[in-house]
């Protein structure tokens, strides 16, 4: 057992909202119960933008002890803190982030990174140039569960990946659920399917048939094709399609080989109607000698299994095998994307390998893609990259 000292990252919240409540909560687990012993974390400070008295409220739900502010301006100015999670609105998130970066803080913003390419390709450069740690939020590629996938993918267990389907879809009664004003669907918060589930679908599908690749062979996919469901009230997605393609290098080298994606996102129709999982996976990796199915939802799967083709070649009985990674009940599992953060800044990277920037840009501009496509056009307001 080592006897060093863990690392402590000191995090600034940005927001109390939903998802800062539950990413908190995960921040204060101890550490071992998952068996992270290098790295840990302290909640230096916290910044509700309304009002002295929702910081103070988020402070003692959560039995808190540190510094309260009510302008996110004076909580990037903390000089105990190291790195600020941000927990806004799509819409706020370019603003936020050149914030904190203008006072030297690291950064994990929620996902996504930015509401357009653009602007990502512009933080990234600011963050590189005052030699400060970037993260999209997207927890999900820091389960022990999805670096497992991985890895079953990469040696080659099911062959050569030709085709990934990846679904993230609710079921709500739009309406009486999200109604117009909620950032689900409220344009000016940059709302819809897309950017707010619909890119875990293409998480799924980067995953598998870019980033299991060595870096120099990752490519951008080479052709896209996306229809959209926009919002009878506000014109935001409510439902979202895309068929991906991209080109593989096959060990042959044969170049007709191209894998294909199809994410897809919807609101009013469910990927597990029952919440029993009985719907089949929402997540299918077919390869050439084989299958990865991951039951959904695809943002916190807790359950894959790994089959086998089975033919004259391969007539094995034992040809599913199924695997369990259980999320403890009351959490969320974000604390996997909190250690990468810490390790990182320990050790003075810029960016996670598990989602370079590279790759963020290149998700965020399909997206692009896929909204002019389907005719989603945001805010100027929101679009901007003028800080
Ligand atoms: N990783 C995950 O599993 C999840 C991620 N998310 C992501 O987290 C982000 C926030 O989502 P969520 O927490 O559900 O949202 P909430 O609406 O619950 O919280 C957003 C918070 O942002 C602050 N805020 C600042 N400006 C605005 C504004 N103009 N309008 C509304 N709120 C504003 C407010 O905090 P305050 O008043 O304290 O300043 C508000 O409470 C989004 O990017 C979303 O995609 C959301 C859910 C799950
Ligand atoms: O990121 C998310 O994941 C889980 C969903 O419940 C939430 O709406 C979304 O923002």
């Amino acid at each position: 057992m080592s006897t060093k000292e863990p690392f402590c990252l000191r995090w600034g919240i940005m927001a109390t909202g939903k998802i800062a409540y539950t990413f908190v909560k995960d921040l204060l687990t101890n550490t071992e119960t998952r068996g992270t012993l290098d790295v840990c974390h302290i909640v230096a400070a916290v910044s509700s933008a309304s009002s002295s008295e929702k910081t103070q409220a988020f402070i003692n739900s959560l039995n808190l002890s540190c510094t309260g502010y009510n302008s996110y301006d004076q909580l990037v100015a903390d000089s105990n803190v190291d790195a600020i999670y941000i927990a806004t609105p799509h819409s706020h998130h370019f603003q936020h982030v050149m914030m904190a970066l203008q006072a030297d803080k690291h950064v994990l913003c929620e996902k996504p990174v930015t509401v357009n390419a653009h602007q990502a390709r512009i933080l990234c450069e600011e963050a590189k140039k005052r030699n400060l740690f970037l993260m999209e939020a997207m927890w999900t590629r820091y389960l022990p569960l999805s670096i497992e996938v991985l890895e079953t993918i990469r040696q080659g267990r099911i062959g050569e990946v030709l085709r990934v389907t990846a679904d993230t879809s609710f079921g709500d009664e739009v309406e009486k659920t999200w109604g117009t004003e909620h950032r689900m669907l409220n344009k000016n918060l940059a709302g819809g399917a897309l950017l707010d589930l619909g890119i875990y679908s293409l998480t799924w599908v980067f995953q598998c048939l870019y980033h299991t690749l060595p870096e120099s062979q990752r490519q951008p996919p080479c052709m896209v094709s996306a229809q959209m469901t926009l919002n009878y009230l506000t014109g935001a997605d409510e439902a979202t399609s895309i068929l991906v393609t991209f080109p593989t290098t096959t060990p042959d080298n044969i170049p007709e080989w191209k894998s294909q994606a199809i994410a897809t996102t919807n609101l009013r129709v469910s990927t597990d109607p029952d919440g029993r999982g009985t719907s089949g996976p929402a997540i299918r990796i077919q390869g050439t000698k084989g299958e990865i199915q991951v039951d959904g939802p695809s943002f916190r799967p807790e359950r894959y299994r790994v089959i086998q083709c089975r033919n004259e070649n391969n007539p094995t009985e034992e040809h599913v095998r199924e695997y369990e990674h259980h999320i403890p009940d009351g959490h969320r599992g974000m604390y996997w994307e909190a250690d990468e953060v810490a390790r990182c800044v320990r050790d003075g990277k810029l960016f996670s390998d598990t989602l370079p920037w590279n790759e963020m840009i290149v998700i965020m501009e399909l997206m692009d893609e896929a909204r002019r496509q389907g005719g989603l056009v945001y805010p100027k307001s929101i679009e901007d990259t003028h800080y």
